[in-house]
């Protein structure tokens, strides 16, 4: 397994966002984390990188690749897992390879820095983005879209075992999306693991082979796309009536109406 949580529970005072929760995820397994605003979604993506301590007061464990996330030094944890979150911290000011090339940091062996195999790697994953044509523009001079995209390339370059994207889409037009979803769905087919909040339920009804919603008093409801991804729990999640749409072998599911106040 690449990351598995035993009776995970994380709360602010006065507000439980995610209770007991065990879920295993293996290799190859594309999961989407559902749920409303506010409901805890990027706290659970914190608290699946580490980046968050788990208390052990109720004996919650999040294990990444057999090991807690503590255990692993920052390099070797660097190599499993790749993060992105909504938010970047900090500004860069080097130009969009460097950028990119920064990914390459939990690889490099060398005190001489960067090896050319880097800067090939950093170039794949740049084009890849389709972003050959900006690779030398200052990364602070890029669209919202197109810095979203150099943030996926730095996540490719760094090629861990498992993804954990919170709102990977954000800013992306809809060909950007779909090329990111099929991204994804090749790393994927390559035996990575990939985690990633969404708000669009299409894309995860499409792409995603599990789901986990998280609702607003902490419960969660894990399974298999086909299993979890009904309308009834899709309105119990949102707290909306949804409509359901069936194009080929992809559901899609619609918000209807807002329920009467
Ligand atoms: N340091 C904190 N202290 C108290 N409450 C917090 C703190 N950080 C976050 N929260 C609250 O915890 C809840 C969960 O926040 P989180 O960012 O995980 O939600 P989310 O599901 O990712 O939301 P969104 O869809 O809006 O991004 C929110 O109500 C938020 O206001």
């Amino acid at each position: 397994m690449m990351l598995q949580t035993r009776n995970l529970t994380l709360e602010y005072p006065g507000k439980m966002l995610c209770r007991n929760l065990d879920l295993t995820i293996n290799p190859g397994e594309c999961w989407a984390i559902l749920g409303q605003n506010g409901c805890g979604k990027t706290t659970l993506i914190h608290a699946l990188g580490g980046l968050r301590p788990v208390t052990d007061g109720n004996e919650s464990s999040v294990m990444v690749a057999g090991k807690p996330a503590q255990a692993w030094s920052r390099r070797e944890l660097a190599r499993n897992l790749g993060i992105m979150l909504q938010e970047e911290p900090g500004e860069f000011w080097g130009d969009v390879h460097e950028y990119v090339l920064l990914g390459r940091h939990p690889h490099v062996n060398s005190m001489f820095g960067w090896q050319a195999a880097d800067h090939e790697i950093a170039s794949g994953a740049v084009e890849r983005m389709e972003l050959t044509g900006l690779a030398h523009r200052s990364l602070a001079t890029l669209s919202g879209g197109e810095r979203q995209r150099a943030r996926i390339a730095l996540l490719l370059a760094q090629s861990p075992e498992c993804y954990l994207l919170d709102e990977p889409l954000q800013h992306l037009d809809l060909r950007h999306q779909l090329s990111a979803m099929t991204l994804f769905d090749e790393l994927c087919g390559q035996g990575k693991s990939l985690v990633m909040v969404l708000h669009d339920v299409g894309w995860a009804s499409r792409f995603c082979d599990h789901v986990l919603m998280l609702f607003d008093d902490g419960h969660t409801i894990t399974g298999s796309t086909e299993e979890v991804l009904n309308r009834s729990n899709l309105e119990a999640l949102y707290q909306c009536t949804m409509a359901e749409y069936v194009t080929g072998r992809t559901r899609h599911f619609v918000p209807g109406t807002m329920p009467s106040v």
